[in-house]
This record gives structure tokens, sequence and C-alpha cells, in this order.
């Protein structure tokens, strides 16, 4: 399979390889990190210890009672609470829109670069499409091109509420931003930053130009450091390594959300995404190294009964898109519908 597929055309080739892993094999309840061989062509994201639901729900508990504040309904406008009468949640994932690195074709890896006027309009672009989607809580790398699309994506959604960032870095940072209006908290979404969501770290390639590093050290060795799973680049982090962490984050912080009832929504980087779509869609290591994510193109997942349902991409604002097709969501957009209506007559 190529390595240049777009996630789309690599879409049905996945759902075809994830309808092969029964349903049964699909353990909600294991907490994967760990690739190994189970032949010699097919290794498995699988577990490294037992998760047990309960216990995530215990510590969803406690990590949201800080924001509960935050995420209550407003007076006004419709509350985003229709999770109350169904255990469903959504997940968005959002690759950031282009960065100037990405324009330049130089390695980018942790380095914090913006975006590109481009980017800024995929931003806009992908707000659009998710501006129907419940989003309680937003989880960004640390890096800007990732906080711009979250910021910028959000500027576009119906709801209007304002994202802010937490500043947790330190006990100061987190005491000089605090919010002293109840109302104010209610109308504002918390954003997450997070460095663990970062992109893999490039190593000594960061900075270098792709196509001037494939004539140096020939195409073969740079798309080894590119694309094998478990080859780092000099010095940087290989997907598997980059797995670790983001998804060990995911697990840890970003899934309990999902279980507590919060629509949430993670900005961050094509390879801490693949990782996280590796251990959401169970992909093998070879599947996941032909997944090549495009900017600003948000990824709907329905979270229910301890599982991911990956619904792909919502279309636009206009159309219905997959998205619409789970009740809850398509409730949640007519509540926008009939109170955009009160605001208009
Ligand atoms: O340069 C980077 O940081 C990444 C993403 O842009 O590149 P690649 O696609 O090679 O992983």
């Amino acid at each position: 399979m190529s390595t240049a597929m777009s996630y789309q055309s690599i879409y049905s080739f996945v759902s075809h390889q994830s309808s092969k892993i029964s349903q049964s094999s699909r353990q909600p309840l294991l907490l994967p990190t760990k690739c190994f061989k189970i032949d010699s062509s097919l290794c498995y994201y699988t577990s490294r210890r037992k998760r047990n639901l309960s216990k995530i729900k215990a510590i969803a508990s406690q990590t949201s009672v800080s924001y509960n504040t935050l995420l209550s309904p407003s007076k006004n406008i419709p509350p985003d609470n229709s999770h109350k009468k169904s255990n469903e949640t959504a997940l968005i994932l959002i690759r950031h829109g282009e960065s100037l690195w990405n324009a330049k074709n130089l390695f980018t890896g942790c380095v914090d670069v913006p975006l590109t006027e481009k980017g800024v309009e995929e931003a806009i672009e992908a707000g659009k499409r998710i501006s129907n989607i419940p989003i309680d809580v937003i989880f960004t790398s640390s890096l800007i091109r990732a906080q711009m699309t979250a910021m910028l994506a959000m500027i576009q959604h119906r709801r209007k509420k304002v994202p802010i960032i937490l500043h947790n870095e330190s006990d100061q940072a987190k005491s000089w931003s605090q919010v002293f209006s109840e109302e104010t908290k209610d109308q504002s979404v918390p954003v997450i930053p997070a460095w663990q969501l970062n992109e893999r770290m490039y190593g000594e390639l960061q900075g270098l130009n792709k196509q001037e590093t494939a004539e140096r050290y020939g195409k073969q060795q740079v798309h080894e450091w590119r694309r094998s799973y478990d080859i780092p680049p000099p010095k940087g982090e290989s997907l598997e390594m980059c797995a670790e962490r983001a998804v060990a984050y995911f697990e840890e912080n970003i899934e309990p959300k999902l279980a507590a009832g919060k629509n949430v929504m993670i900005a961050a980087h094509g390879n801490s995404l693949r990782s996280i779509i590796m251990y959401l869609d169970k992909l093998t290591c070879k599947e996941v190294i032909s997944l090549e994510l495009s900017t600003g193109i948000p990824l709907l997942y329905i979270f229910k009964d301890g599982k991911f349902m990956k619904r792909g991409s919502p279309v636009g604002p206009t159309e219905a898109g997959v998205y619409a097709y789970t009740k809850r969501l398509a409730q949640y957009r007519q509540k926008l519908d009939e109170s955009s209506e009160v605001i208009c007559s």
C-alpha cells in the first residue's frame, strides 16, 4: 500500500481490516500500550495491563471536578447536557492546519511554529464542519499550531462558548488565570494543553528540508525515519515512542472525561494523532504507518459503552454529514437550530 494514501482513501481499507477484528477481540477493558509481533507480517497494538471501568469512572469523577463549573448549562442557550439521557459522547480529532514549516517542507517535530494563512483558513473550515457537534472540553498539544487550530475552529462553533486555556504550569499561573464569574464560566470551554500530545520529536532532523535530507541520506533511509513504526530518526522519537506517551495520556486524562459524559476535541499533530487512532481503531503497526492525516480535517468518533465508533469526517456546516446519524447529535443540532430561530425572530 502506498504511504502517500490520504486518510479518506485508507478509510475503507482500515474499516475492512478492523471488521476482521471481531468485537469480542476488542477488549474495552484492556489498556493498549505496546505493539508485538503475532506473525511475521502483522503486529497488533495490544495491551500491557488490564483496565477497570469503575476505576476509570472514579478517576473521571475526580478529574472533572475542577471543570464542572465551566461545563454547566447557561440560562438562555440550550444546555450541552443531552449526555444525561444517553451514555454516548463525541470525540473530535483534528490535526493542526498547515504550519509555516509544513509549507517549507521542513521537519518540524517539537519546534513551535505558527500556522500559515492557508493553515488559518483550514482551521476555520474545520470549525465550520464541527460547528454542530457538542464540545465540553478541548485538549491540545503544548505547541502553538495545535492551539491556534483549536481556537480558530471554536470561533466557528454555533454554541459560541469561549475557549479558555487552562494554565496549570505553576500554582501562580493557575491562580493568576482564574475566572470569578460563574456565568462567564458557564459560557466557556476549558482548553487543556499537554506536551504528551506534541508532535513526535524529530531529533537531529528538526529544521532540515525533507527533500534535501532524502537527497543526502537516500530516499529509503529517510522514508524509514519518517514512516517506520519503531525506528527513530537520529536522537529523535520513533512513532512507537510517541505512541507510548500520547496513548498513555489519552487513557489517563481524556478517556475518563468521555466516560464521565464530556464531549471532547483534541487538536494535535500528524504523529500523536496517528498514535491515538491506532489505539482507537486497533490498527496494526503495518496499518498505522500507511495512515496519513490531512491538515485541518476533523475526524469524529462516538464513545459508547467503553467502545469507540469511527464516524469519519463531518462533511460541512450545512450538510447532515455522518455525525448526524446518531440520535443524540441530531438532537443537539436541533436545539441549536431552535435557539438561533429564537434569536433571529
Ligand atoms: O515534520 C514533522 O514534524 C512531521 C509532520 O509534519 O513530518 P512527517 O510527516 O514526516 O512525520
